[in-house]
């Protein structure tokens, strides 16, 4: 059994690394678009499924090989914030942000070789703190809020105004990782196969592998 991770996110192929299961990577580039009126749930579960359906596309659809598909988007009062446009959309999506809970929607679509879809969501309800419109200029001028949903990384700088979460950490930074494995483990995958022991240094905590 083969699995593809239709994803050009370095932070995805991180995360993915966690449950040690041997993959290639396909980056796909779909519209993302929103369509008129899509509600957020709906759209970022049709963008996983369609992420992994255009790599499964790409490859040519290689027996027993499972493709691997997800999408994040932040969503502040039913809207959705995509990734900014330039400064000033940034800078108007984290101002939005600012003070107040918003909600992370990550899907993941597994899609099988007989064209069998597994998916699942993982909602994350994030709490921000005020943000000054310094914090938001000097936070712009680090590069990290350009490719990213809602303007930030909550695992760089940005999670410097995450006071609290209630959902995953991981769902937030790109890949649920609990909930993949799930669908990992119900497609026929070894979750264990591929991990290495680590040894732990009991001086500092520090696990190195
Ligand atoms: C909110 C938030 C988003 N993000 C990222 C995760 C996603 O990579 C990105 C949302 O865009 P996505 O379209 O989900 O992903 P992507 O374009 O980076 O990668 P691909 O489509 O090739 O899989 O924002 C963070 O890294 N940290 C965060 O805290």
């Amino acid at each position: 059994m083969k699995l593809i991770l239709a994803s050009a996110s370095p932070r995805r192929q991180e995360l993915l690394h966690l449950l040690t299961v041997p993959f290639a990577v396909v980056p796909v580039d779909i519209d993302e678009t929103p369509e008129a009126d899509e509600p957020a749930v709906a759209y970022v579960e049709r963008l996983a499924i369609e992420k992994a359906r255009a790599a499964q596309q790409q490859v040519g659809a290689p027996p027993a090989t499972w493709v691997l598909g997800s999408d994040t988007t932040v969503v502040a009062d039913a809207d959705i914030l995509g990734k900014p446009t330039d400064q000033a959309d940034a800078a108007r999506m984290l101002r939005r942000l600012s003070g107040r809970a918003h909600e992370v929607m990550t899907a993941v679509a597994l899609c099988g070789p007989d064209g069998l879809v597994q998916h699942c969501r993982v909602d994350t309800r994030v709490w921000f703190r005020t943000l000054a419109d310094q914090d938001i200029a000097a936070y712009w001028a680090t590069g990290e809020p350009a490719d990213k949903a809602g303007a930030y990384g909550i695992q760089g700088l940005g999670g410097r105004f995450v006071e609290r979460l209630d959902g995953s950490y991981h769902a937030v930074m790109g890949l649920p990782l609990e909930q993949t494995g799930e669908l990992l483990r119900r497609a026929g995958f070894d979750l264990w196969s591929g991990a290495v022991r680590v040894s732990s240094d009991s001086k500092t905590g520090n696990r190195t592998a």
